[in-house]
């Protein structure tokens, strides 16, 4: 059975899973989209596949089984509550929500629906050398993970569009999401230090230095660089009280040559995560297909919003503060260390 998906959202990211979504992976195909910028849709879309005026057509149409929202953050609440609404599997890109407020609306609707149906795009929980430093950490050789250091540099962000708040709610939220994971733990305090301002970005707030209070006394310190100019710099090193273990530098070929001995870097997170996406998708496709959701879900993305807004507190309070989750509720449950 090949799963009809609807994408929302035609711009960077959603061309890129419509790209993969037809020429690379199996068992689905695109049949609609949608976007408010409607040409922008319809350059898109794939030979036969429909465009529709509004997320919500889109969603309740009889042709589509499952969606992609690859919209604006803000735009992801009211598009999960629809497909929820609908009883369809819904793959939302990071950040689930906005407001800790519109990730209990959508935690309250699909535990009322009783089955899992969103999936969040926190695509490293997928990729290949993440999930080698998280089995390497719970096999528990090294002894119990103390601090995590993780690198997170862009070479640059759209001018304009990537605001002073993004830096946190929409660049962190992969890092709080993979210190959950990676540490099986859950963040307790977050605590931000501005160094001094790079000329790169303009106006913009950039660097950020943020240190993740976990619950079992483990620090999780954070580099966000977004405009630093030389490519999309991914790193990893979890310090244990017997060993380390760090994520390689991806693509991992090492060229020497008269100018020395090099690697290159990525210009980008579709050419760093080009496989941890395909992964993701063929995860999802595969859960979808059964009427469900896997991966980071949507406590997931909750967890990673109450982080985002601590971070943005602390920026003005200059203190540690707090992040405090409700009760988990059943319908997540999964142990931790077996979900993706
Ligand atoms: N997982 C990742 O690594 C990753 C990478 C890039 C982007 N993202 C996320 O994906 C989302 C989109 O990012 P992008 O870089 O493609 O942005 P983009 O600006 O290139 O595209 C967003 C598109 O959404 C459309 N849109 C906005 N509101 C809409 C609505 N209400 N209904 C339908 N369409 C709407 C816009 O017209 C635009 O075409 C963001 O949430 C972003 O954080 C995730
Ligand atoms: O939306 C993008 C995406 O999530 C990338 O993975 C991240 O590195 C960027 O900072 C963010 O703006």
């Amino acid at each position: 059975m090949t799963l009809r998906v609807g994408v929302i959202g035609t711009g960077t990211i959603g061309r890129d899973h419509i790209r993969r979504l037809t020429t690379v992976l199996s068992g689905a195909a695109v049949v609609a989209v949608a976007d408010i910028d409607r040409d922008g849709a319809a350059a898109a879309a794939p030979p036969g596949a429909e465009t529709f005026d509004t997320a919500e057509a889109l969603i309740r149409s009889d042709k589509v089984d499952a969606a992609v929202i690859c919209s604006w953050g803000p735009a992801h609440e009211e598009q999960l509550l629809a497909a929820i609404a609908a009883g369809k599997p819904v793959f939302c890109e990071k950040p689930l929500t906005t407001s800790e407020a519109a990730a209990l609306k959508v935690m309250e609707a699909e535990t009322a629906f009783g089955r899992r149906l969103v999936q969040v795009g926190f695509m490293r929980r997928f990729d290949a050398d993440y999930r080698r430093l998280k089995a390497v950490i719970d096999a528990g050789e090294l002894g119990a993970p103390l601090m995590f250091h993780s690198v997170h540099r862009n070479a640059s962000v759209p001018a304009g569009l990537y605001t002073s708040d993004m830096p946190l709610n929409d660049t962190l939220v992969h890092d709080a999401d993979v210190s959950r994971w990676l540490l099986t733990d859950e963040i307790a305090g977050v605590e931000v230090r501005l160094p001094r301002r790079s000329r790169q970005g303009g106006e913009l707030r950039d660097p950020h230095l943020v240190l993740l209070h976990m619950r079992s006394g483990a620090i999780v310190d954070v580099e966000i660089s977004v405009n630093i100019a030389y490519g999309y710099d991914i790193r990893g090193e979890v310090s244990c009280e017997r060993g380390v273990a760090a994520l390689p530098n991806r693509p991992a070929t090492v060229v020497s040559d008269l100018r020395g001995i090099r690697q290159a870097i990525p210009e980008d997170w579709r050419q760093r995560f080009v496989e941890a996406y395909d992964q993701e998708f063929r995860e999802w496709i595969a859960a979808a297909s059964a009427g469900t959701a896997t991966g980071p879900s949507t406590w997931d993305g909750y967890a990673a919003t109450l982080v985002a807004d601590a971070a943005l507190r602390a920026v003005s309070s200059g203190n540690l503060e707090p992040v405090a989750m409700i009760r988990k509720p059943e319908l997540y449950d999964v142990p931790a260390a077996k979900a993706a």
